[in-house]
């Protein structure tokens, strides 16, 4: 199902590029000068996280991680979506085994993200609802292109995220704003993330927010490694805590919900939007 990685090396002069794994759906290049990683999300047209994207992004924080890379950024080959959350084709008339595979390869991907001890960002160059926003959540810093929307629209879909899922947003916005934001399902413009402080920055351009994302992780070439990974990992360890702790009853919660008939319904009347909207745009 899942083929074993092919490390490329390219010489070590100039930026340094690994492709992380033979299937390509991510890509991880490191730069030299700074080694800093930078992961990027290839599955067209929107990074849907099916089964084997998340396995692959998951790959890629380790081998960033064993590779004992300054920091990481993560951000996407897709001009208009960083990340449109979960596949929905995974939830549509699942298989059992793969479904359960998909949602626990979603926590072991957010719990490898959010636990790294290195300095991690987002250039978010596109749209990042649900599983996208999870991603840019659970980094330390972000940074995204104007007109683009981010935010977790999981209430909208009738479904109740976890406390896994949401404790990366409530780590950035105030409990007040992450609870109507929820509650709401509210997707932010990028002006408006700025102004809650769901981002920090605004980029014109992918580049120039993977420039910045390099930027806030060189701001920790003077801080000794060890305490910030250690301070980092405390502000952490507690939600890390209780999600290991839930983390077996999550899977089980998932499934049954992912399975009653009414959930189906409102899956395949999602799916049946999304195509209308493109049989639209045409
Ligand atoms: C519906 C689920 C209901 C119940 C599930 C129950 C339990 C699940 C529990 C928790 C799950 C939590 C986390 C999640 O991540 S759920 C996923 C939520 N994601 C979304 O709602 C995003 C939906 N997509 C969009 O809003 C937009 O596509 C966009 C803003 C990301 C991009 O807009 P564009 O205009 O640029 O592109 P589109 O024309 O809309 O899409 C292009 C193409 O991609 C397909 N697609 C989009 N999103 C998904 C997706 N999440 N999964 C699979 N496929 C997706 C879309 O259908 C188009 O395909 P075609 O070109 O028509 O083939």
């Amino acid at each position: 199902m899942f083929s074993p990685r092919v490390v490329s090396l390219v010489p070590r002069t100039g930026p340094r590029r690994f492709m992380s794994t033979a299937s390509k759906l991510t890509t991880v290049e490191v730069n030299d000068k700074t080694g800093i990683a930078t992961l990027t999300m290839c599955r067209p047209p929107v990074n849907g996280q099916n089964l084997e994207l998340l396995l692959d992004i998951k790959s890629s924080i380790k081998e960033i991680e064993n590779d004992s890379s300054r920091g990481l950024i993560i951000t996407s080959a897709s001009p208009k979506v960083f990340c449109a959350g979960l596949d929905i084709l995974e939830m549509h008339k699942p298989d059992q085994q793969r479904l359960r595979a998909v949602w626990t390869e979603l926590q072991n991907v957010w719990c490898a993200l959010y636990g790294i001890s290195m300095p991690t960002a987002a250039a978010i160059n596109g749209h990042a609802p649900a599983g996208g926003c999870l991603l840019a959540t659970a980094c330390e810093y972000r940074v995204m292109v104007p007109d683009c929307r981010i935010g977790l629209n999981e209430t909208q879909l009738g479904i109740i995220a976890p406390k896994w899922l949401v404790s990366g947003f409530l780590n950035i916005l105030p409990k007040r704003v992450a609870e109507r934001a929820l509650t709401q399902s509210r997707l932010f413009t990028t002006d408006e993330a700025l102004q809650e402080g769901l981002i920090d920055e605004i980029a014109n351009s992918k580049e120039e927010a993977v420039e910045k994302c390099a930027a806030f992780i060189g701001t920790f070439s003077k801080v000794n490694p060890v305490a910030r990974a250690l301070t980092k990992l405390q502000f952490r360890a507690e939600n890390l805590r209780q999600f290991h702790k839930e983390r077996e009853q999550d899977v089980e919660n998932f499934l049954s919900l992912v399975n009653r008939p009414e959930v189906q319904k409102g899956i395949g009347a999602y799916l049946e939007g999304l195509k209308k909207k493109k049989a639209n745009k045409q």
